[in-house]
């Protein structure tokens, strides 16, 4: 379970996050969205640690992400390229995490062949550096780190941006199938209406840093979302 109370955000005068309570309890595949700057990137990254709340509290499991650190074992995120190592080649920093998360090779082989269709053969074995990886497959190291370590809780910022049509298919039947056989929780924010109504139980609507719809029955989702959009 992860709980928000309280929690606030402001850059001098400018409040960009105000949320009073959020509980998103385990194995949901809980959807964020809202128009650009309306605050889903920071409050990930408030979720994460990554940036300081101005007030409020984010528990994981009960435990305060800013005071803690054992949360961090059960939790994987992509947000954005920052978290890559982009001097190593895809098979290098598969590598390097696998030392880190203490799993054997052949732990490490099972987990990338969740991979094979989603990298379509254009990631692994190329001997290119992350950072010469086009967007999308760029995307695609993360979220497959992301995965890594068994995580209970998965972080995906925009995780469908730059991904072709084939990828976003491949990507969309891969988090069913994470949330359905292993009970991950994931935290998706999305700009693709199809794509989080069709995989998230529930959306979660942001508008100026508050929340103002937390839709959680499946048909009837498209149609809110579209009619406040089309607004
Ligand atoms: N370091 C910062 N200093 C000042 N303002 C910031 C900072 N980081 C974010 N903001 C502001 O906070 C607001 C929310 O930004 P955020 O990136 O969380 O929105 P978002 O919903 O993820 O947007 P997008 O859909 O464009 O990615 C924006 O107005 C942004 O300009």
């Amino acid at each position: 379970m992860i709980t928000v109370n309280q929690l606030k955000k402001q850059y001098k005068d400018a409040v960009v996050l105000d949320v009073e309570n959020l509980e998103i309890p385990s194995s949901q595949c809980f959807g964020l969205v809202g128009n650009n700057g309306a605050g889903k990137t920071t409050l990930f990254r408030i979720m994460l640690d990554l940036v300081r709340a101005t007030s409020g509290k984010v528990t994981i499991n009960g435990e305060d992400v800013a005071q803690t650190e054992s949360w961090k074992a059960r939790v994987g995120a992509y947000l954005d390229e920052h978290m890559l190592l982009s001097y190593l080649t895809p098979d290098e920093y598969f590598e390097s995490l696998r030392k880190i998360y203490g799993m054997s090779e052949a732990d490490l082989r099972l987990h990338l062949e969740k991979f094979v269709d989603l990298f379509n053969d254009e990631v692994l074995g190329k001997k290119k550096y992350i950072r010469d990886l086009s967007k999308g497959n760029l995307k695609k190291v993360g979220i497959a780190a992301a995965l890594m370590g068994n995580p209970e809780v998965v972080f995906l910022d925009e995780p469908f941006e730059n991904l072709d049509p084939s990828s976003q298919i491949r990507l969309k039947k891969l988090v069913l199938r994470e949330t359905e056989n292993s009970r991950r929780t994931f935290l998706i924010s999305s700009h693709d209406l199809n794509h989080v109504t069709e995989i998230c139980d529930r959306i979660v609507l942001l508008e100026k840093g508050k929340i103002i719809r937390d839709l959680r029955e499946k048909e009837a989702m498209m149609s809110e979302l579209e009619a406040y959009f089309t607004g």
